[in-house]
């Protein structure tokens, strides 16, 4: 087991004790909100020393938590982490400034200029299948990364990813507040979302339930990314949910619940007897314009039992392969990636390369 988790609690203990007390006006220009969540307001800022010369500071975000709301110990948890583990690229790393306010503590973290992956989900344009593989395989490597050093994100959603560039070239994931290390227990929480997984349905009853009932404890572990990112390729591809909930009440999900069943009935006794009428099992409608490559890969990251499902590298054995059935909508967009490509290129100077990427499109 890795000695991250036990470094980071001393880490804790030892910022807690030179955490400076500074007034954010005095020391850097606020620019504007970056946005907003559960727990405190994120704000895009540069240094006051260099706001006004000639070379402006990098812009960084600083993240706001009211300290009403927040304890020492978990503002210095989210810093910490962030600025001691989140070395990959496509992490996004605290910039060794913290401090507290009276009414705030406050960390500058890396900034993400071009809003967050939501945005680009809902967007009318969408996200190219193209651009799905490339988020999916940097969040990969980063999920991976946490992995490896004994952490779980357990927040893995299209608000958490935040954009360094336009076109989702460089993704990052951020917000490490629900971060725990692997085998952690902590109270099932259920909350009405696809990326809440199903072990967590028994918690549901009991917020359901009218009289007082034991809260479940469970351990946290990389299944729960996991699942995350399978519902998040699904959000990519089709710019939609695979649906509301994923509990026993939710049609959608009971649907996609049944054919995984048959299709693993199906494989066992494949492996035993050699059927004469094989019959097709009709894969869910909400699944209809993926490809059965896809399928394969979501199968794993969204299996029902946790203990089944694959570490977040799987992704990577599926990248360059189809993930969307070919539709129209699909080619149009290709065909005008294509021909932007080669219109930027003849800009710069590539007139032939252009020709040429032109050319291959119209054969
Ligand atoms: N480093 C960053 N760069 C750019 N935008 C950011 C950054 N950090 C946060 N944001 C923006 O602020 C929003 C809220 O941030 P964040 O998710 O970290 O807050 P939170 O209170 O922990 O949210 P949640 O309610 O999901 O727990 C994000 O969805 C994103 O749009």
């Amino acid at each position: 087991m890795t000695t991250a988790p036990k470094e980071l609690d001393e880490l804790c203990y030892l910022t807690a004790q030179s955490m400076k007390s500074l007034v954010t006006s005095e020391h850097f220009k606020l620019i504007k909100k970056l946005g907003e969540g559960s727990y405190g307001k994120v704000m895009l800022a540069v240094h006051q020393k260099r706001a006004s010369s000639e070379l402006p500071g990098t812009p960084m975000a600083l993240k706001f938590f009211p300290r009403r709301s927040t304890t020492l110990q978990a503002f210095l948890r989210e810093y910490n982490l962030s600025v001691s583990y989140c070395t990959h690229p496509s992490l996004t790393r605290a910039l060794g400034i913290f401090y507290s306010t009276p009414s705030h503590y406050v960390f500058a973290q890396e900034a993400g200029l071009y809003g967050d992956l939501y945005d680009v989900i809902v967007s009318e344009e969408g996200v190219s299948e193209e651009c799905a593989q490339r988020v999916m395989s940097q969040l990969s490597g980063a999920v991976s990364h946490l992995h490896s050093l004994g952490f779980v994100h357990r927040d893995i959603k299209p608000e958490n990813i935040f954009l360094c560039d336009r076109a989702c070239r460089w993704v990052k994931l951020g917000d490490f507040g629900l971060a725990r290390a692997q085998g952690t227990e902590v109270r099932a929480v259920w909350y009405n979302s696809p990326f809440c997984v199903p072990e967590v349905e028994a918690a549901k009853r009991v917020s359901d339930a009218e009289e007082e009932t034991e809260d479940i404890w469970m351990p946290v572990e990389p299944s729960l990314d996991t699942w995350a990112l399978g519902v998040l390729i699904y959000c990519l591809l089709t710019s939609c949910f695979p649906w509301e909930e994923s509990t026993s009440d939710d049609p959608s999900y009971c649907k996609y619940r049944d054919w995984f069943i048959r299709i693993q009935q199906k494989e066992e006794t494949q492996n035993t007897v050699r059927e004469e009428n094989e019959t097709e099992i009709d894969v869910p409608s909400q699944f209809d314009s993926l490809s059965s490559f896809i399928l394969t890969l979501l199968r794993k990251l969204l299996n029902p039992q946790p203990r089944l499902r694959p570490g977040s590298d799987e992704i990577l054995s599926y990248l360059g392969g189809p993930w969307l059935l070919k539709t129209e909508k699909e080619e149009l967009r290709r065909e005008k990636e294509a021909q932007e490509e080669a219109k930027k290129m003849q800009e710069r100077g590539g007139v032939e390369r252009g020709k040429e990427i032109l050319g291959r499109r119209e054969r």
